[in-house]
């Protein structure tokens, strides 16, 4: 059982109280506790019942980094379209001014940190399917559980306002304790089996991609990338847990997410980074080019000397290269990229990838990375605006958060987005996944198909759908 012992809360609080009065204004207090080892699963279970529709989860590929969020205590959200992504960073800096954090450890992801993502596109039209995601949305958790190279940290967040007593401490305190004691490992979410599949206009679909493959031939687009969409239908609640166990264990490669946004949970398993900040430091990912994996050893070596070299991959995936190059060149002065992409092999599908690490300038913030780099050329196109112009125009899907930023920043500067493909939105008894893919000059609409439902291969099985 995690236990914490409770020896300055009383103390913290009288401060908190005391410079929320002076201010006028509510202002965050944050406390860290390191704590015994939790199962991450377990403790997204165990806020279920007082949190859901409330809570998050995020789980890097090389397990450095887990988090676990429950509750809202802050949320940024907004349709604003121009500079979007320095309006969070603001607001971020803005909700951060005057806080009382109490956290003695230097860890990354421990302490205030803010979680969500962005929209793809925010001038796409809407639809129903992303009503209950904002264009940009963040939570900041009441407890986010940290295992940062497996060490477990508990972060308490309470705003507190001028009219605030010490009792709001007593009950938080209270709160903290049933989440920590209601942790197990026995936990079942009911299940729920498939009973039909519907694919949204598959032919319109291939149509859109002859359609683009024309202009590239004749136009200055050199490459768009075209998704479509699954849609799901259960006998009963998808659980988001159950979903989120079976990537657990099936996906351990990749990123695992999800984020929860009144009632509706977007989640997956996404093997692309955009961009991850530590200090000065900078990873970033080129991920593109794609072929399935062998039956066999040998088929699945062949496959993948295969895709490397292919020409109409290798070019999908230079597009990629070129462009993340050039947009980090703006912010570092150091970056270190191999010449020829290696293969990244995930359970049902290997892509040709180059990791791209660099050193940034000083004052370089998480958001201008992000601004700079998305979308890339991997998950809108080439040249980048009149690409993003191109699938606003023809794609058939509201994209929403899928192929855009998902991630975390904490209060010292760091944090990490993924791009969230392979994935799919929850929504009661349905659900819905996304795949896309890189059109080329050479692409032809029955592959770029094909590779589009092996893609849709990992959110299935892991609805059971497999
Ligand atoms: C857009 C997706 O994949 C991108 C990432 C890797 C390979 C890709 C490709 O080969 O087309 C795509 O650019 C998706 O999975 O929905
Ligand atoms: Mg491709």
């Amino acid at each position: 059982m995690v236990t914490i012992q409770e020896t300055e809360i009383n103390e913290r609080g009288a401060l908190a109280v005391k410079r929320a009065k002076e201010l006028g204004r509510p202002i965050l207090v944050s406390e860290v506790h390191k704590i015994d080892t939790v199962n991450p699963l377990a403790f997204f279970k165990a806020g279920k019942e007082r949190f859901c529709g409330e809570r998050f989860f995020w789980k890097d590929p090389t397990d450095e980094i887990v988090l676990v969020g429950l509750g809202i205590s802050k949320q940024i959200q907004s349709d604003q379209v121009t500079d979007r992504f320095f309006h969070v960073e603001k607001e971020w800096e803005k909700f951060l001014k005057d806080s009382l954090i109490f956290n003695t450890y230097t860890e990354i992801a421990v302490g205030p940190v803010m979680f969500g993502g962005f929209s793809f596109d925010p001038l796409k039209e809407k639809t129903e399917l992303w009503s209950k995601f904002a264009d940009s949305l963040f939570h900041i958790p009441k407890y986010l559980l940290s295992i940062i190279r497996g060490q477990a940290y508990l972060t308490t967040n309470a705003i507190c306002t001028s009219h605030d007593d010490l009792s709001l401490f007593s009950k938080i305190i209270e709160e903290r304790n049933l989440i920590l004691h209601s942790i197990t490992t026995n936990y079942r979410a009911k299940s729920t089996s498939l009973i039909r599949t519907n694919e949204i206009m598959p032919e319109k679909w291939k149509e859109s991609v002859d359609g683009v493959v024309k202009e590239l031939t004749n136009g200055p687009l050199k490459k768009v990338v075209l998704a479509r969409e699954l849609r799901l239908i259960f006998d009963g609640q998808i659980e988001a847990e159950n979903v989120l166990d079976r990537l657990f264990s099936q996906q351990q490669e990749s990123f695992i997410f999800a984020f929860e946004s009144n009632g509706d949970c977007f989640i997956g398993a996404s093997p692309e980074r955009l961009v991850k900040k530590q200090g000065n430091e900078i990873f970033s990912t080129c991920l593109a080019g794609s072929i399935s994996r062998g039956e066999t050893e040998q088929e699945d070596r062949l496959l993948g000397e295969k895709l490397l070299t292919d020409q109409k991959n290798l070019i999908e995936h230079q597009y990629v290269v070129e462009m993340i190059k050039e947009a980090l060149e703006e912010s570092c002065h150091e970056i270190i990229l191999p010449d020829k992409p290696q293969l990244m092999k995930i359970r049902d599908i290997q892509h040709l990838y180059t990791p791209v690490i660099g050193k940034c300038h000083k004052d370089t913030s998480l958001m201008l990375l992000v601004e700079r780099l998305h979308p890339t050329p991997a998950l809108g196109g080439l040249p980048k605006e009149a690409a993003v112009e191109k699938i606003r125009q023809v794609e058939l899907l509201d994209r929403g958060f899928y192929a855009a930023p998902l991630g975390w920043a904490d209060y010292r500067r760091n944090g990490e987005f993924a791009v969230s493909i392979r994935s799919g939105l929850l929504q009661g008894e349905e659900a819905s996944l996304f795949a896309g893919c890189g059109v080329v000059a050479d692409s032809e609409a029955e592959s770029e198909y094909l590779e589009t439902s092996l893609k849709f291969t990992p959110m299935l099985r892991a609805l059971g759908g497999k």
